[in-house]
């Protein structure tokens, strides 16, 4: 976003993206506790005005994963039998969405991730095409990702030790050969990575206020 603060404290009216998607997860009945990582040097954090018991700040990692891997240690002592992973970027995301996926979780007893079954033509190559994939299979991961809390904390765990690529929760699980549920989602459940997206994110979010 080339920014000179972190892209999650962009206000989106009056609040700041952080704050929007925090609202989400907090609207979740079965979500008890949230653990938020966040930057050790980040000083603006602790002055919004959340007013909620069920959030805990642990410290943020260098890349995605360690992050995560932060939050889980810090969850360790509510002895959660499943986590809801969620990107901080993603605030348009649908509580009935959240709720659908956690049925579908404990109904099956086991993991899963909102995604979103790709819809455009997809090309492979640099500057030229070399060809088209065929898109039948494919999928784009979204957030929130659920899985059981030990698996999940150990899949990390053990995928950040041997340096193995990890982008998402369900990569470090197909990666223990642990089943990854896919449960549509809706696709404004945007990440907002580029200014287009944050554009976008603005005009959703009223949109959703105005339904609401
Ligand atoms: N060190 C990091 C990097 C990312 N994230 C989380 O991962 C989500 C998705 O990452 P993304 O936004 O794509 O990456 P960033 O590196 O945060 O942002 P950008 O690509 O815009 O630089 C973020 O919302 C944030 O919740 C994190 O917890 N710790
Ligand atoms: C988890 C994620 O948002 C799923 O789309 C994505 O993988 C985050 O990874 P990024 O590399 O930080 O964009």
């Amino acid at each position: 976003m080339q920014l000179s603060h972190p892209k999650q404290y962009l206000k989106i009216e009056d609040k700041t993206v952080l704050e929007h998607t925090l609202n989400k997860m907090m609207r979740v009945p079965n979500v008890c506790v949230i653990a938020v990582a966040v930057s050790d040097s980040d000083t603006v954090f602790d002055k919004l005005a959340f007013c909620s018991e069920k959030l805990i700040r642990t410290s943020g990692g260098k890349e995605r994963a360690e992050s995560v891997l932060n939050a889980l240690d810090a969850l360790l002592e509510y002895k959660p039998d499943w986590v809801l992973v969620h990107d901080a970027a993603r605030p348009l995301v649908d509580v009935t969405d959240i709720e659908n996926l956690i049925s579908h979780c404990l109904e099956a007893q086991q993991g899963g991730i909102l995604a979103a079954k790709v819809k455009d033509t997809i090309k492979r190559g640099s500057s030229h095409s070399s060809g088209t994939v065929p898109r039948d299979d494919l999928w784009q991961a979204l957030t929130p990702q659920m899985f059981p809390f030990m698996t999940l904390r150990s899949a990390l765990s053990c995928a950040l030790q041997q340096g193995v690529a990890i982008t998402d929760e369900a990569s470090a699980m197909e990666w223990q050969q642990q089943p990854v549920q896919l449960i549509p989602g809706r696709t404004d459940n945007i990440k907002i990575t580029t200014p287009e997206d944050y554009d976008l994110a603005c005009f959703l979010i009223s949109k959703q206020h105005k339904r609401v």
